[in-house]
Order: structure tokens, then C-alpha cells, then sequence
């Protein structure tokens, strides 16, 4: 029988050669991770992260690791993905997790992905608004969207980059302009609105957040972020100063957050937490559940506008069914138009940054 000395020399004799299972180290391992014994071809979706070291990227990875519905997680930006990747890989959790760093590893890291899920670019600081990230993100996402359009041209494509409002329209003329654009599959995040919504209708209301389902429609930044009070479930009806404060409250909640957090960005934990559950309904919707209706900025014929947020059904094609805003008050009549002329010009921007 094998004494305790020589499994412990034998155990560290592999371990020296065993290396943290990312791309950047396979290749010197003795022991590759094709001579391992793990489970293969678990049934699950390939999701792709990119700007998965940042702030909202490094918390999204964590909870899409842990997310079942998950088999491949593929972690790509620009700086630091090999610790990222080496520390997320450790969750014993199903998903596989792979790390890629920098433009020439982009191609590999988007390849057979089901879900590509974009956070990528710089955040607000204080006194910003979201279009002053307009001339460095526009770039970036331009970049990432032509590398879908070359690797995984049939991928749903959630974009929480801002200004959210501008890079869908961009994301789209890439998209044409490679002959790959499918309207249903291109949904720009706009899950935090509802998440603050519910949170702050729930507080006004006294009731759990779970409990409370506010639609926000029109789009993400401002008076773009119009939330539809008099539809809220359960059916609630609201003083003046309530409307006018939730609102506000709702309008401004990033700002909110950048202006507390005092130049060290803006939203993060939050947002990770609204994306990974915009995610996980693009995946239910992509395993063909019925009934998952979530709101996002998509391409749409609700308005004379070429997007527009409003809820949507989503399915194993993307945003199949785009639903109508509904009964408006005068309120939110009043608040549609102007948040219509703002969304007009940022879309217009973002189309022209690309055919220009
Ligand atoms: N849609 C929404 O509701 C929200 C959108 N955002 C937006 O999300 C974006 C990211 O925010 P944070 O994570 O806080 O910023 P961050 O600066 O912490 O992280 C951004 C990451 O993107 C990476 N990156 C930069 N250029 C890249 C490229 N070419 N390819 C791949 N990765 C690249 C950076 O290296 C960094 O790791 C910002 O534009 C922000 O305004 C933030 C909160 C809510
Ligand atoms: O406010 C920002 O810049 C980030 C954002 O989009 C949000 O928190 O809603």
C-alpha cells in the first residue's frame, strides 16, 4: 500500500506541473486539461463577456458562473482576464470558464458563443452625462461588434455599454454593414431602470420588491427613462408629489450612484446584478420557455423611432414579440414626447458614427 510520504511526494509531483486552466497557460502544462477526467459537453449556453475585468464585469462573471444554465463562460478584455479568469475558475460551479486578453485573442473568445454580453468601456464621472462617454465607447463597441459579426454572427447580443441609447444604433450599422443584422437579436440593457424602479415603487408602497413589476420604457439616460406608474402591478395609484418623485428618483439613479461613489465610476454591483437577470431571461427565452417578458431598448415599431425600450417577449430567436406601451396617462404622455426628441438625436448620432 502507498504510505501517506509517497501520495503526498506524488500528489505534489503533479501539482507542479498542473497550471491555472486559462488559455494563456495551457500550453505549458504536463498534465494539459485534455488528460483530465472532467465531465464534457454538459448540456448548458456559451456566454462571452466583454470588459469582464471591469468594475461591472468582474461581479456579472461571478454570478454568470453561477448561473446553471451556463456550460462555456468565456471572459475577454483588454487587461487582466488571466487573474480574473484563474480566480472565477475555482467556483465549483458547472460553467467552464476560459480567459482572453487583448485584440488578438477576441476572435477565440467570441467563437460559438450563444450569448455575448457587452460591458465594456469607460464610466461617468461626476458632472458627466452618459453622451460624454460618447467618443471613447462608440469605438470600442464598434470593434466588438464587428468581431460578433465575423464569429458569432447568430449570437443574442446584450449591450450595457453607454451611452446605451447611441450604441445599439451603432451596434446595428455594424451589423448591416457585415450583411449579419437580426433586429431580434441585438437588446441594449436597460433591466437597471426596472430593478430601481421596482425598488423605489416598493419603499413608496410599503410592499417586498419582488412583489412589484414597473414597466420603463423609451430609453437610458435621463428623460429618455420614462417609467409607466399607472401601470404598475399590482394596480397602485399615486399622489402627484409620488409620481413626480419616483420618477426623478427613477430618471436619475445612476447619477445617483456616480455621484456618491465620487469619481470612482458608477454603477457596478447593481448593474452586474440587472444584467445576469436580463441574461438569464435571454437564456430561458433560448431553451424555448414560454411567458419571459422583460423590457429593453430594442430596434421597434412602437413609436416613429427606430428603437425604443418597451417590454418584450423573448424567445429562442431574441426579442420575438415587441409590445405596445399601452394606456398612457397625461403624465407620461408629456414625458414620451420629450423623452422621443432626446432619444431621436442620440440614435441619430450613433447611426452616423457609422455611416458617416
Ligand atoms: N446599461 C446600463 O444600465 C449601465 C451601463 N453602464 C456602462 O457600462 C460600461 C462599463 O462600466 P464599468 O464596468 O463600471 O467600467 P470599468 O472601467 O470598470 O470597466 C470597463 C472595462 O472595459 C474594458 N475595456 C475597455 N476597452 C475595451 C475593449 N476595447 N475591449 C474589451 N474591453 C475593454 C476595460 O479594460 C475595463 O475592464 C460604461 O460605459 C458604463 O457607463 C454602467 C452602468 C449601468
Ligand atoms: O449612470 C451611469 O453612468 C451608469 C448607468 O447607466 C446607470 O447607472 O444607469
Amino acid at each position: 500500500m502507498e504510505s501517506i510520504r509517497e501520495a503526498s511526494q506524488r500528489i505534489a509531483k503533479i501539482s507542479a506541473h498542473l497550471q491555472p486552466p486559462n488559455s494563456q497557460t495551457e500550453e505549458s502544462c504536463v498534465l494539459k486539461r485534455a488528460d483530465c477526467r472532467a465531465k464534457r459537453g454538459a448540456p448548458g449556453f456559451k456566454v462571452a463577456i466583454l470588459g469582464a475585468a471591469g468594475g461591472i464585469g468582474q461581479p456579472l462573471a461571478m454570478l454568470m458562473k453561477m448561473n446553471p444554465l451556463v456550460s462555456v463562460l468565456h471572459l475577454y478584455d483588454v487587461v487582466n482576464t488571466p487573474g480574473v479568469t484563474a480566480d472565477i475558475g475555482h467556483m465549483d460551479t458547472g460553467a467552464v470558464v476560459r480567459g482572453f486578453l487583448g485584440q488578438p485573442q477576441l476572435e477565440n473568445a467570441l467563437t460559438g458563443m450563444d450569448l455575448v454580453i457587452i460591458p465594456a468601456g469607460v464610466p461617468r464621472k461626476p458632472g458627466m452625462t452618459r453622451d460624454d462617454l460618447f467618443n471613447i465607447n462608440a469605438g470600442i463597441v464598434r470593434t466588438l461588434c464587428e468581431g460578433i459579426a465575423k464569429c458569432c454572427r447568430n449570437a443574442i447580443v446584450n449591450l450595457i455599454s453607454n451611452p446605451v441609447n447611441s450604441t445599439v444604433p451603432i451596434a446595428a450599422e455594424v451589423f448591416k454593414k457585415a450583411g449579419t443584422y437580426d433586429p431580434k437579436r441585438l437588446l441594449g440593457v436597460t433591466m437597471l431602470d426596472v430593478v430601481r424602479a421596482n425598488t423605489f415603487v416598493a419603499e413608496v408602497l410599503g410592499l417586498h420588491p419582488k412583489e412589484v413589476d414597473v414597466p420603463v420604457v423609451g430609453g437610458h439616460a435621463g428623460v429618455t427613462i420614462l417609467p409607466l406608474l399607472s401601470q404598475v402591478k399590482p394596480p397602485s395609484s399615486f399622489t402627484p408629489e409620488e409620481t413626480e418623485y419616483l420618477t426623478k428618483r427613477i430618471q436619475d439613479g445612476g447619477t445617483e450612484v456616480v455621484q456618491a461613489k465620487a469619481g470612482a465610476g458608477s454603477a457596478t454591483l447593481s448593474m452586474a446584478y440587472a444584467a445576469v437577470k436580463f441574461a438569464d431571461a435571454c437564456l430561458r427565452g433560448l431553451r424555448g420557455d414560454a411567458g419571459v417578458v422583460e423590457c429593453a431598448f430594442v430596434a421597434s415599431e412602437v413609436t416613429e423611432l427606430p428603437f425604443f425600450a418597451t417590454k418584450v417577449r423573448l424567445g429562442r430567436r431574441g426579442a420575438e414579440e415587441v409590445y405596445q406601451l399601452g394606456p398612457l396617462n397625461e403624465y407620461e404622455r408629456v414625458g414620451l414626447e420629450r423623452a422621443k426628441k432626446e432619444l431621436a438625436e442620440s440614435i441619430q448620432k450613433g447611426v452616423s458614427f457609422i455611416r458617416k
